[in-house]
């Protein structure tokens, strides 16, 4: 039996088979498609149909290539949701979590009911565009016309089986989920009036969903495929197939969003942890995803679209690498990042308001974007550690961002951790170790991790490395900016 992950972050999506042979785990990506959402009339959107023909593309294609069953597993992003009406009809396009009509939700909803009280039920971050403030903002006659509200992955599930879930890993990002009660919280439905029907039934990592329903895409020539449930948010799947081999280690989940955390088997949820905005998403077999947003390789994404000269990602880590030492500390998290029309723009905009050097080149752009990225990771670890009481000795930097080199070796160096990189593709293997593990090739998730510790090429970069000295002092004088800056804001406002 063959095993397909399909995983879809918010700028690429791809079909990876993955099975066990001569005891390594070996991946081969199938099928990569483009992913993004486009504005229409003032509306952010997200285009679900071309995912689903993507996906079934790719399932045809793994046909050709000789496989005529499968199982298949689907992960995306969270929070943005999916309306089906009676007739399994899409209420209306998909909403993109970036869009902006939850600006000031918030403020909204917290005069209804406290930013503590809602942290002590869901124990989730305070994200602008969570589920519960999207669909605070969502036209009451659309709700009325709903059926059935999914999340994405579990819409996509839908679409390919006929068969309608809520997965736990996914649904726990909306922040209306209670995490005593292990339900969806009523008092927040009730802010919504919505009732708890109006969300199938919950599901695990490892169920079993259905079988593609080939009559449904008549033109195309499938596998027998068998969906099973796997950590739909892609985040839990990435936390899945972190090659951990030790104890007290952390991750960072580094593709458009940066996911730094730690797995935990009970919530964190305090005074200290809801100041620090961190999460307690739900993770796959009863663990707990405890992590902060940061704004990620999405900085880096939208700088390069706004170039007149085309780079691909190793190249600007090329011209970042070229460039002098970076003398700006930049906020990333400030919701200015979140989605301004030019980001380079923004950028040079923030810094003369805090009276900082203007970066102007592209290497100096790229530099100030991937040191203070590396800033914000080593003080998160730093405020995981105090909330959480471990000491974290190493930092696993999976996804697409574990290919930067010039960041891993920063993170080491300003964190004082051992940083591990990659798998590059960690969400589709930890997609695929939770289908092994249904389909019994595997005993538990640590067999996994160490199966994808053994069978990829992970670097290492050790903090004590001669190398890093240089870059200690570039962050003294990054950091002590930060100081100066953050100092210069208090001051204006
Ligand atoms: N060769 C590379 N060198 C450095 N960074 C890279 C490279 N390839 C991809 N990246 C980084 O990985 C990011 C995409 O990561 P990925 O996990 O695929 O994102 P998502 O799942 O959100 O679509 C890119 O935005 C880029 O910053
Ligand atoms: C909006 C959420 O925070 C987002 O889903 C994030 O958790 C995530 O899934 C990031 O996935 P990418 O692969 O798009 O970085
Ligand atoms: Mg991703």
């Amino acid at each position: 039996m063959t095993h397909i992950a399909v995983d879809i972050g918010a700028s690429s999506g791809r079909l990876v088979i993955g099975d066990i042979k001569n005891g390594k785990l070996t991946i081969e990506e199938i099928h990569r498609f483009a992913n993004g959402f486009t504005e229409r009339n003032g509306t952010y959107y997200w285009d679900i149909d071309h995912l689903l023909t993507e996906i079934v593309k790719g399932l045809a294609y793994a046909k050709t290539l000789g496989v005529k069953r499968c199982t298949l597993g689907i992960d995306t992003w969270a929070t943005d949701y999916v309306l089906v009406d009676q007739e399994g009809k899409r209420v209306q396009e998909v909403i993109a979590y970036r869009d902006k009509r939850t600006e000031r939700t918030i403020e909204k909803i917290t005069k209804h009911i406290s930013k503590k009280d809602i942290y002590e039920k869901t124990g989730i971050q305070f994200l602008s565009f969570n589920t519960l403030y999207q669909l605070y903002e969502e036209k009451k006659e659309n709700l009325e016309k709903t059926k059935m509200i999914m999340t994405v992955p579990d819409y996509l599930g839908y679409k390919l089986t006929g068969c309608a879930v809520t997965e736990v890993t996914s649904a726990s990002c909306t922040q209306l989920l209670n995490v005593k009660e292990k339900d969806f919280d009523q008092d927040l439905l009730q802010l919504l009036s919505i009732e708890r029907e109006q969300f199938p039934p919950f599901s695990y990592p490892g169920d079993m969903l259905g079988y593609v329903r080939n009559e449904y895409f008549p033109d195309y020539d499938l596998p027998e495929t068998k969906v099973i449930i796997v950590g739909s948010h892609d985040t839990a799947s990435a936390v899945a197939g972190v090659p951990a081999a030790e104890k007290n280690w952390a991750y960072l989940s580094s593709g458009t969003w940066s996911l730094i955390g730690i797995e935990s088997d009970a919530p964190i949820i305090t005074e200290k942890s809801l100041f620090y905005n961190y999460t307690n998403e739900w993770g796959v077999f009863g663990t707990y995803r405890f992590l902060k947003n940061i704004m990620g390789m999405w900085i880096i994404q939208e700088v390069r679209r706004h170039l007149t000269k085309d780079y691909n990602f190793a190249q600007m880590v090329d011209e970042a690498r070229k460039a002098p030492p970076c003398k700006q500390f930049i906020n990333f998290n400030d919701q200015r990042f979140f989605n301004p029309d030019n980001m380079v723009e923004e950028i040079q905009k923030y810094c003369r308001e805090t009276l900082q050097p203007v970066p102007q080149s592209t290497g100096e752009i790229a530099r100030c974007v991937f040191t203070n990225l590396a800033i914000l990771y080593s003080l998160s670890i730093d405020e995981i550690e105090s909330i959480s009481g471990r000491t974290i000795d190493s930092l696993y930097i999976v996804g697409g961002g574990s290919q930067n080199d010039f960041i891993n070796e920063m993170t080491a160096a300003v964190s004082r951790k051992t940083v591990f990189a990659g798998p590059s593709e960690a969400t589709a293997v930890g997609n695929i170790l939770i289908q092994l593990i249904a389909e019994k090739k595997l005993a538990n998730l640590q067999e996994g991790r160490n199966l994808v510790l053994n069978s990829f090429s992970i670097k290492r970069f050790d903090p004590r490395e001669s190398g890093n000295d240089a870059l200690k002092e570039q962050f003294k004088q990054a950091v002590f900016s930060w100081i100066c800056t953050e100092y210069r804001l208090h001051k204006k406002n």
